[in-house]
């Protein structure tokens, strides 16, 4: 089974919260606490090798300035307005977010068709429209459904947990896991905000630091959380009647049930629940050795599969950069960094000492960046996330913990500045493409920029590429003719 460093880092996080102090919420947490850059000495030494590399200043300079010009013009031409684009792409049958229904087909209760109408929405996407049906069927269906990122699963799942609660009961009849702190974050906020015209549908949080007293016994009818938190809930505290569950969502299933650590808590969640709980797994990406894992596990599931071709989205245009060291690609990131700052961008690094040395550097450099990796407290991240949705920093340099789900409108590039590899140094193909769809939200134009500084990582994008028939094209800061060409 497929485990990544991602993987690991998601499961050391799940551990460093342990240190959180008397972090006591019910509801959502409020965000708290500052940005952390790394501002260590150790970087010191990193930047005398940056100085190292640098071109004369006004060399610098003239290529800066035409080259950011030139990006600002590729960029602002992908940030298309963007009501109209979606409205075309809803109506082109080949388009994800195609759908030939209405929200008002689809059945949901009132409230719940208010509150969709209320988050702006128009119509379902394709996946909404396949999978709602699906999963509102009586008796309920299993499902195991892959959609591209961006697409709204998360929105398909959550009417499907919202429709089947019964507000009445007083407890938790619906378990939703997330990979990461973050997400279960987000997708808690969804599911306020849909069920918003449900005021008798309550949520609440299974994320660790959300301490409650023993002998707890939940009244809201969704938990909504990451999967160690939400095993212990289950099991070692009972918060939670495993019985009385009637859905159980995995979003990011192929993590969940590819990632040693979020298997086993997975499973042994499942295994508590009753014959009858309807099982729901979301995800852009399913391997193939996950994907027939998942169909063993979940009884006579309906399938919603892509085929390999349809797993990268049209709308994120695809480039790299050709640099030969770390230093150059941070060079080259500087050039370009006021173009990715026209909307927001988000920089992904392999590891959490490479993402402090760079959001230090970039910070060193005068940019303002923001910095979210694993070993930060979870009030810190929660922080770090809200500033970043409200645009209050521009640039997130990040790793992996948020390659999955997190949905910011704004983030119109993604930057690999490491590309991913598993622990093997094997091309992720399923991080990679969980990474670039950031960008490129429900029929955005996006733009993905990927760093090579050596034949090895040359040789991963190669593969990179021909895994999903994607052409991604040379993108030469330097050329600015070529640039010229992609923007017009
Ligand atoms: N029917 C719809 N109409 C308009 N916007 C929608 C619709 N459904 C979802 N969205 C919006 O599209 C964005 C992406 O949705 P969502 O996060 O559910 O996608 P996803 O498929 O779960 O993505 P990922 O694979 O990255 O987790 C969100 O901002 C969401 O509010």
């Amino acid at each position: 089974m497929a485990t990544d460093s991602w993987a690991q880092a998601v499961d050391q996080q799940e551990a460093a919260a342990d240190s959180i102090g008397g972090l006591t919420l019910k509801e959502k947490p409020e965000a708290n606490g500052t940005a952390a850059i790394a501002t260590d000495s150790s970087s010191a030494a990193a930047k005398s090798e940056v100085q190292g590399e640098k071109k004369p200043a006004d060399e610098d300079d003239k290529d800066d300035k035409a080259a950011q010009s030139l990006l600002n013009k590729l960029i602002r031409s992908n940030l298309v307005s963007n009501t109209n684009q979606v409205e075309v792409l809803q109506k082109d049958p080949n388009s994800p977010l195609y759908s030939v229904k209405s929200f008002e087909e689809l059945r949901l209760k009132p409230q719940l068709l208010n509150g969709v109408y209320g988050m702006g929405f128009n119509r379902p996407s394709k996946i909404q429209e396949t999978a709602l049906p699906m999963m509102l069927a009586e008796p309920p269906q299993n499902l195991i459904a892959q959609s591209q990122s961006g697409t709204g699963k998360t929105a398909a799942f959550v009417l499907a947990m919202l429709s089947h609660v019964e507000p009445n009961n007083k407890y938790p009849q619906c378990l939703c896991v997330s990979p990461t702190y973050e997400l279960a974050l987000q997708t808690g906020k969804v599911i306020e905000q849909m069920g918003k015209q449900y005021e008798e549908v309550k949520l609440v949080y299974a994320i660790r630091g959300n301490k409650l007293p023993r002998g707890t016994k939940l009244h809201e009818q969704i938990v909504i959380g990451t999967p160690g938190t939400m095993l212990d809930w289950c099991s070692k505290f009972k918060f939670i009647d495993p019985k009385k569950i009637k859905v159980f969502v995995l979003d990011e299933a192929d993590v969940m049930i590819a990632t040693q650590g979020h298997q086993d808590q997975s499973i042994r969640i499942q295994r508590m629940l009753p014959e009858n709980c309807q099982m729901l797994l979301f995800s852009a990406t399913f391997e193939e050795t996950v994907w027939n894992f998942a169909q063993r596990i979940v009884p006579e599931p309906n399938i919603i599969k892509l085929k390999r071709e349809e797993e990268t989205l049209d709308t994120i245009k695809q480039y790299y950069v050709l640099c030969n060291s770390r230093e150059e690609k941070f060079q080259a990131l500087c050039n370009i960094y006021g173009a990715i700052t026209i909307a927001q961008a988000m920089v992904f690094c392999h590891t959490r000492k490479t993402a402090g040395w760079l959001a230090g550097e970039l910070s060193r450099e005068g940019h303002q960046v923001a910095l979210l990796s694993g070993e930060m407290q979870v009030e810190q991240r929660a922080a770090v996330i809200d500033r970043f949705r409200n645009g209050k920093e521009k640039v997130l340099v990040t790793t992996n913990v948020c390659a999955r789900g997190i949905d910011v409108e704004q983030v119109s590039v993604v930057i690999n500045f490491d590309l991913p590899v598993d622990r093997d140094g094997n091309p992720d193909n399923e991080t990679y493409l969980h990474r670039i769809g950031r960008t490129g939200r429900f029929g955005k134009r996006g733009l993905a920029i990927n760093m090579v500084d050596s034949k090895s990582s040359m040789n991963i994008l190669n593969r990179i590429q021909d895994h999903f028939s994607k052409n991604i094209e040379k993108l030469d800061t330097d050329d600015l003719d070529e640039i010229e060409k992609i923007a017009s």
